[in-house]
């Protein structure tokens, strides 16, 4: 028998199982049917429910799917039940009236794989733990005081950045932004988290890209169990290489940063892998707690985390936004002359500049509404069965909030939702910090992102240099309707193909 008739075999042998099973509990179940009904839904097919009709975009299938059954939609993913949450009055009963109760994660293949069975932050269940994780990143690595000690390392960078535009510009080159975006990232981050810039030994970009499409993507070994063996789409492979791959990165840096300390080299900043190991060798009384689970692993997932949160979401915002000014001149110029008094002569934009730009705030908020970087979030799960707007939810549903989907409906934007308009929210209050749910691409409560400061200053500071330095224009006389703003899915969703423009030395006044 050939291995595909095999898998044939298998699949139809498990559809008989999955459905002999259903009848039974059907029929014989002693548990009382709950008094409310599930959420409305489409019909799903055996054994894999609605796998099939999510397709290369699930966010925007799914956003379809609700105008037709609902705010709160159910939708079942092979075995498991999922609800789909689709306007702001759901995501608030989710994410904030009942967060207490959907403050968990899912657990999945990649997650368990790759953060060491999930010790870090993103991917672990709600409880103690987390809690203690969660507690130390927020007050230790990603408080207001250690971002501002690191703003003068996001400077240097950037300003390597800026040299290497300037040649660029004069050579009248074409620059590819999503690659420069993304080694800009990479070298903060790696500054930020292991003390030195970008490590030529490894692609830590090209490993995280990979990471999240594996990550972001919707496993049948997650959904059906017993077809995982057989890996039919080829993800517990790439999960396993990728895992790999980012030991080694972890593994080296973690030695060396050990061999630096038995040196007795003395460093003027502390990176998050020294304290994450300060904390392993000293315990603090203040994390207690995590002190007694702070073993290699749990220090590897943590700094995967950071990693994740900020090399791939920061690059990704920054081109989403930089595509939308190279298609909006209009936008582009009412940007840069607010930069132009704001920061005047200076030719380095300082971080101070940027919390007194506010058209650059609504530009950061109109892009992140058309452009969420987690267009679903991160999926959140339930840990007790609940009634939500009379709708019955079961213990272990996993929560999906299309948050691209609160950014497209015009219920929530006027009927000119579709276009790039910054000064939508003038005289507005809407944030994106997870108070107002039509716009939380951070997501809100409890497992809201803790790098909402960190990368919304990354993010401000780059565009900002890049419109004050530079004029940008699209390539090859391309017009703003031909640029492509396709998206490659995946936990997070960058472009699909890379930006490319061309920068022209402002001249200033
Ligand atoms: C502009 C960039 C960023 C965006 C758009 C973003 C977005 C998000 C989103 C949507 C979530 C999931 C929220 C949910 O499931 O409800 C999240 C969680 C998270 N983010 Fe961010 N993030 C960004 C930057 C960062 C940075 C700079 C870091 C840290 C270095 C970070 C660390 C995390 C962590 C650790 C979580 C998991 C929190 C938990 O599960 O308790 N993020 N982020």
């Amino acid at each position: 028998m050939s291995p595909t008739q095999f898998a044939i075999l298998l699949v139809l042998v498990g559809a008989l199982w999955w459905f002999i099973i259903h009848l039974f509990r059907t029929i014989f179940s002693t548990n009382p049917r709950p008094l409310h009904k599930p959420p409305p839904g489409p019909r799903g097919l055996p054994l894999i429910g609605h796998l099939h009709l999510l397709g290369k975009q699930p966010h925007r299938t799914l956003y379809e799917l609700s105008k037709k059954y609902g705010p709160i939609m159910s939708l079942r993913l092979g075995s498991i039940p999922a609800i789909v949450v689709s306007t702001p009055a759901a995501s608030e009963l989710f994410l904030k009236t009942h967060d207490t109760v959907f403050a968990s994660r899912p657990k999945s293949q990649a997650a368990d794989y790759l953060w060491y069975g999930t010790k870090g932050m993103i991917f672990t269940e709600y409880g103690t733990y987390w809690r203690n994780v969660r507690k130390f990143c927020t007050l230790e690595l990603l408080s207001a005081t250690k971002t501002a000690s690191m703003a003068g390392m996001r400077r240097e960078e950037l300003v390597l950045l800026v040299e290497s535009l300037k040649v660029a510009a004069r050579d009248r080159e074409v620059v590819d932004l999503s690659q420069k975006m993304a080694l800009l990232m990479e070298d903060m981050t790696c500054r930020m988290l292991f003390g030195k810039s970008r490590d030529e030994r490894f692609d830590l970009n090209a490993i995280i890209h990979e990471l999240t499409i594996v990550v972001g993507a919707f496993n049948v070994a997650d959904f059906i169990p017993f077809l995982g063996a057989l890996d039919l789409q080829g993800l517990t492979r790439r999960i396993k290489q990728i895992g790999k791959a980012v030991d080694t990165v972890l593994e080296t840096i973690i030695d060396e940063h050990e061999q630096d300390a038995s040196d007795g080299y003395n460093k003027l900043e502390r990176d998050f892998v020294d304290v994450l190991l300060s904390l392993k060798n000293s315990p603090s009384s203040t994390h207690e707690q995590l002190a007694q689970h702070m073993d290699r692993s749990t220090i590897k997932a943590i700094v995967l985390d950071m990693i994740l949160g900020t090399i791939d979401t920061s690059q990704i915002v920054v081109t989403w936004i930089m595509s939308e000014l190279l298609r909006h001149p209009r936008v582009m110029k009412q940007l840069q002359n607010q930069v132009q008094n704001v920061v005047g002569d200076c030719e380095f934009v300082e971080e101070s500049h940027v919390s007194k730009l506010d058209y650059l705030d609504m530009v950061v908020k109109e892009s992140l509404r058309l452009h969420p970087v987690a267009t679903l979030l991160t999926p959140h799960e339930s840990v007790e069965d609940i009634v939500i707007d009379g709708y019955y939810i079961k213990k272990k549903s996993r929560i999906i909030v299309n948050t691209w989907g609160l950014g497209q409906d015009p219920k929530n934007w006027s009927e000119n939702v579709n276009e790039f308009l910054p000064e939508r929210f003038i005289g507005s209050n809407i944030d994106y910090t997870g108070n107002n749910f039509q716009l939380i691409p951070f997501g809100s409560g409890r497992r809201g992102c803790p790098g909402i400061p960190l990368g919304v200053i990354m993010v401000k500071l780059v565009v900002t240099q890049l419109v004050h330095t530079f004029d940008w224009e699209l390539p090859f006389g391309m017009s703003a309707d031909e640029l492509d703003m396709e998206e490659l899915f995946g936990i997070t969703v960058p472009r699909a193909t890379h930006l490319l423009a061309m920068p022209s030395l402002r001249s200033l006044p």
